[in-house]
């Protein structure tokens, strides 16, 4: 009986329906395999060979100047663009490009972009709460009651993200920081492994920017984080490994001293300098 109970809680994936599918398959300690790959917009080259290895739990940020494909590359890995050629697979077995953005979302691949999108007139705890509703692998209505284990997790992802305290404070009311956290809250209801983050501290104040190191280094680990962000100062304090795209490849990787002496990024960046000046 217990057993039947648990199966048919509402706030969980019936076993027999997520099955085995969903798994991700981390056994070689990688998550995102990009290999090969290639996209032109009416032949220019917007990805050109590009490949790109993410291990299991990291956080890892990718660079680039204006143009250099990283939007690009998250949209191919999220399904929002088809590429020309080449593979994606999350974990060995799923192949991302036999899939479309619901599918993706629905493995556990979470994107947000540079721009918040959190419902201004509703308040932090509902935000949390539709974003938890609209998740498709819980089995209920936008109208159902919350279960314990829900507004457990809700109440953990406040924790996570230091909202607590303005849970029933209207989002609209958020300083802009505390929007991209509530956002990236909207996103962690949901538990994903891969967290794809757009510009999380443009337009931050110090303080927040600080906090959202924070933020993104806590959420490694357990999860894999992959940052696309210009603020250098900002990459620096997070990261391990930097991945440097330029015209639609891998110019570089490593650890930011090695990004900051690569004689190939001092030339692009130099070159562009002098071009610019
Ligand atoms: N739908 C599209 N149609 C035509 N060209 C496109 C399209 N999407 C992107 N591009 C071009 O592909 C190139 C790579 O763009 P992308 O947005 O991926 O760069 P990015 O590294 O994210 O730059 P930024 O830092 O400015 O966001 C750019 O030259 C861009 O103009």
């Amino acid at each position: 009986m217990q057993g039947l109970r648990e199966t048919f809680r509402r706030d969980q994936v019936w076993p027999f329906l997520a099955g085995e599918q969903n798994k991700v398959d981390v056994s070689n300690q990688m998550i995102l395999y990009v290999e090969g790959l290639n996209l032109s917009f009416d032949g220019f080259k917007a990805l050109n060979d590009l490949n790109l290895y993410v291990k299991d739990g990291e956080l890892r940020c990718l660079i680039g100047a204006n143009g250099a494909g990283k939007t690009t590359l998250m949209d191919v890995i999220t399904g929002k663009t088809q590429c020309d050629s080449g593979t994606v697979y999350f974990g060995q077995t799923h192949n991302l490009l036999t899939k479309d953005e619901a599918d993706i979302a629905q493995l556990g691949i979470g994107r947000k972009f540079q721009k918040p999108t959190v419902f201004e007139e509703q308040t932090v705890f509902d935000n949390l709460e539709l974003s938890l509703k609209t998740d498709k692998r819980v089995i209920q209505t936008l109208f159902a009651r919350l279960s314990p284990s829900e507004i457990d997790r809700i109440d953990e992802v406040l924790a996570i993200i230091g909202l607590k305290e303005l849970r029933f404070m209207k989002a609209g009311a958020l300083s802009h920081g505390q929007k991209q956290w509530l956002e990236i809250g909207m996103l962690l209801v949901s538990d994903p492994r891969l967290l794809l983050i757009d510009e999380p501290v443009a337009g931050m104040t110090a303080q927040e920017t600080e906090r959202t190191a924070e933020l993104l280094t806590s959420l490694a680990g357990e999860r894999t984080v992959i940052v696309v962000e210009h603020d250098m100062e900002f990459v620096r304090s997070i990261a391990r490994t930097v991945t440097v795209l330029h015209q639609g490849s891998v110019l570089a990787e490593g650890t930011m001293d090695q990004i900051q002496n690569n004689k190939d990024v001092i030339e692009v960046y130099l070159g562009e300098e002098a071009a610019e000046a």
